[in-house]
């Protein structure tokens, strides 16, 4: 699915009525009808008690309205506010007509904000996609009393006051929502922490927009959904062999660490490679070799950490840095590996896969002169604070997806940025978001399995580099929804993740 700025969007409301002979008025009814719906599946009447409607003076405010009058009409109780403007926008008025008049609307004055009791229901139909600048004066004092009322708040499009593309200035006055009800396509702002406390859970319904102009527009935001992965996982033919899925190579683990480098290799085993070798450090033999009978186990002359690497002509891909240790031996098996895979493989005349992961990142952060060496389409695991000591620390959650893309691009890898929306940054500059996973998975271990899951994937000979890693972050995140579902967030650990792999892969 694409994300679009705020000014595509405009030009997509557009598009849709061109294309399907529809009258601003009607599209807007679409809006309108797609947010009483989701409204009414959640609140009934008497739950919801009286309803305030905030409203704008923009389409926004305008599909207000119109939810309003539906919102009436299905029984329910509403008073409406509206914020005075020099001017409302054609389909608002259009709206304000069809308001019956047993709706009581009053306009809302400097000294006279509506009343808005705690836990009382708010729709919130003040401003969205049109915001040209932060809100001032008696828009951002009306939004200053809601969040202050503690009411349980409901945004219609976007919560008012934030941007749909792009930073607002530090303390501007934005509506903190419980819920955002969304049209068509998600918005970039709902994907970024430093916008959770506005947004509050966030839906987007479909209202039949341009498919056509979706598809010709470019961006370069996309949120990855199950549709974006069906059919994706390569088929597992009735005359295939361990061969067919590839042997990956996984260099991981030291002393107290052990733990990284055995749930790696369940997740790869379970994300369906043919063979999986392990080269570990001489301490952890009995524990990797007893925890993953499956996986085949070379051990290193070092008892504590990995300082030999092995020869590669075997593999189809590489895995390096989980619980690896930042020891200067292990560094120099860092750089004999970005050496060696910086030639094509003599088989296949492709570069080697490589997954780059934990420890082996801190390695490149401290020797950042070994970022030149990255073969192309390498797949780089950082989380936030890993990717920000490869590259600067980000002004804002904004700003850190500029460095992802600048990032990307310069070096010709993948980049997943872990978090709520793992972020997936590929060389051309895309930026992938991931839609599976939840909080749960903020537990140690968690990226290990991710790690393990994409080096099976990228074993896989037919799977590109973007394929592979988009389908795996999004398999690990689904497979951590499955767990979740059994263990709840608070109890599940990364090895429940590991043991759903497989069904997650079995549903796209
Ligand atoms: N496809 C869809 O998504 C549909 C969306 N619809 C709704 O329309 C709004 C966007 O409407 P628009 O009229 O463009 O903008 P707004 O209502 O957000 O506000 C515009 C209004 O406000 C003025 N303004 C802008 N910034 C400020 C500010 N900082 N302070 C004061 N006033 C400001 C501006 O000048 C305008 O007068 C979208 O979010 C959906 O809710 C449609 O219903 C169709 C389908
Ligand atoms: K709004």
């Amino acid at each position: 699915m694409k994300i679009l700025t705020a000014a595509q969007t405009r030009q997509l409301d557009q598009a849709t009525m061109q294309e399907q002979g529809l009258l601003s008025t009607e599209l807007m009814e679409r809006a309108a009808t797609a947010f009483v719906q989701w409204f009414t599946g959640r609140f009934t009447p008497t739950e919801a008690g009286e309803i305030l409607l905030l409203c704008g003076p923009g389409n926004n405010g305008g599909d207000g309205l119109s939810a309003a009058r539906l919102l009436q009409r299905a029984g329910y109780r509403l008073r409406v506010a509206l914020l005075p403007a020099d001017k409302q926008s054609a389909d608002w008025q259009h709206n304000r007509r069809l308001l019956p008049n047993s709706v009581a609307v009053a306009g809302i004055e400097p000294g006279r904000l509506p009343k808005i009791a705690v836990d009382s229901l708010v729709i919130d139909a003040l401003f969205g996609t049109g915001l040209s600048r932060p809100l001032t004066g008696l828009a951002a004092k009306v939004v200053q009393h809601l969040n202050q009322a503690r009411a349980r708040v409901i945004a219609i499009d976007l919560p008012s006051g934030l941007f749909a593309d792009a930073p607002q200035p530090a303390n501007s006055a934005v509506v903190q929502a419980q819920h955002t009800v969304s049209f068509g396509l998600p918005k970039l702002a709902f994907l970024l922490p430093q916008n959770a406390a506005f947004v509050g859970e966030w839906e987007v319904k479909d209202i039949g927009l341009s498919e056509a102009f979706i598809a010709a527009t470019a961006t370069p935001w996309h949120y990855t959904d199950a549709a974006a992965v069906a059919g994706q996982l390569p088929p597992r033919p009735k005359f295939s062999h361990k061969g067919t899925f590839g042997h990956a190579l996984l260099l991981a683990g030291s002393r107290g660490k052990m733990g990284a480098a055995v749930l790696t290799a369940g997740a790869c085993l379970r994300g369906g490679v043919g063979l999986l070798t392990a080269h570990i450090p001489g301490c952890g033999y009995d524990i990797f070799q007893i925890s993953q009978p499956e996986a085949m186990c070379l051990t290193d002359k070092q008892a504590d950490f990995i300082s030999e690497l092995p020869e590669l002509q075997p593999y189809q891909a590489v895995g390096i840095g989980p619980g690896l240790s930042q020891d200067p031996a292990s560094l120099a098996v860092l750089r004999q590996l970005l050496k060696a895979a910086a030639q094509p493989l003599k088989k296949t005349g492709h570069l080697l896969p490589l997954i780059i992961d934990a420890d082996a990142l801190n390695l490149l952060s401290s020797h950042r002169a070994l970022l030149k060496q990255l073969p192309e389409n390498a797949i780089l695991t950082p989380h936030p604070k890993e990717f920000e000591r490869l590259t600067e620390p980000a002004r804002d959650d904004y700003h850190r997806l500029e460095l992802l893309r600048e990032f990307a691009t310069q070096h010709r890898c993948l980049v997943v940025l872990k978090g709520a929306y793992t972020c997936l940054a590929t060389p051309d500059g895309a930026l992938h978001f991931n839609s599976t996973g939840n909080a749960g998975m903020a537990t140690g271990g968690s990226g290990d399995v991710l790690t393990g899951v994409l080096l099976a994937l990228r074993a896989h000979a037919q799977l590109p580099a973007f394929e592979a890693a988009r389908l795996g972050v999004y398999a690990h995140g689904r497979a951590g929804d499955l767990a979740a579902a059994q263990t709840g967030q608070a109890g599940l650990v990364a090895g429940d993740i590991v043991r759903h792999i497989g069904p997650a892969l079995a549903e796209v």
